[in-house]
């Protein structure tokens, strides 16, 4: 009997992206969250917050000893240089990130952030030891005209460095037209476009491209979570609006317990 290769368990991943929200004070979001967390040891997820770079030293030194994890949301290409107002991969590693998120659709609209710039900021992250989170997702004008799978694809094909691994490397799903809307697609579109990611990813990664994690963004809140994350090919969120309270982040991390 030929053996049927099975697809790997991926540990799923549950990331925060506050976007340009966060004050100092915010720090209680994440003993918060670190609290809840603590609380419920069956919590099968990795989890990470994105807060705006200012915070990321004040939240790692929240967050030590927790289960979160700090992230950044965007990052510059070089390793230093003159570049005013950008950091670098390094720059965030050093002030306390394991992750950064690159080419979330409004660093690719509001800064005309193309494929080539979005690989170039993950070759980056990955030269600094971060993983990169590369984000991909469709116009609602694409989702019209049926394009979908092909911009996904060719975003996926531009965005990726050519060494991606599963550890170096998280895919984000997010499609524009669901960000901060309430609006998302249905589980049977999540599951559509996921298998084709996966489909992508597979044939250029091989065994790293099975074991990478797709995260879904847009929308989640508690009340779709545990739908969403039970798509197959859904590996975890990435959540916008609803990760910033604590309890509101929680609740989707509980998709997962
Ligand atoms: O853009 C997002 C996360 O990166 C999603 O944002 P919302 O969860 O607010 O829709």
């Amino acid at each position: 009997m030929a053996a049927t290769k099975k697809a790997p368990r991926v540990k799923a991943l549950v990331a925060g992206n506050w976007k340009m929200n966060g004050l100092k004070a915010s720090k209680k979001e994440v003993s918060g969250l670190a609290r809840l967390l603590a609380k419920s040891k069956r919590v099968r997820c990795d989890v990470l917050v994105c807060p705006p770079a200012t915070l990321i030293p004040l939240l790692k030194e929240e967050a030590r000893g927790s289960k979160v994890a700090v992230g950044a949301q965007d990052c510059h290409a070089k390793v230093s240089g003159a570049h005013t107002g950008d950091i670098s991969a390094e720059m965030l590693k050093d002030a306390g990130a394991s992750y950064v998120i690159v080419g979330h659709s409004e660093r690719r609209a509001d800064h005309g952030e193309t494929d080539a710039v979005v690989r170039a900021k993950a070759e980056a992250a990955h030269r600094a030891g971060l993983v990169a989170i590369v984000c991909v997702g469709e116009t609602e004008a694409q989702r019209d005209a049926r394009e979908t799978l092909k911009v996904i694809r060719g975003q996926l094909k531009g965005s990726l460095p050519a060494d991606a691994t599963a550890k170096t490397t998280i895919v984000a799903y997010e499609p524009v037209w669901a960000i901060g809307t309430g609006r998302t697609p249905t589980a049977q579109d999540v599951a559509k476009v996921h298998a084709a990611i996966r489909g992508a990813l597979v044939k250029r990664f091989g065994d790293e491209g099975a074991a990478m994690r797709i995260l879904y963004g847009g929308s989640v809140k508690p009340s779709n979570a545990v739908e969403l994350m039970g798509v197959e090919n859904v590996n975890g969120a990435l959540v916008g609006g609803a990760s910033l309270k604590a309890e509101d982040f929680f609740g989707i991390i509980s998709a997962y317990i």
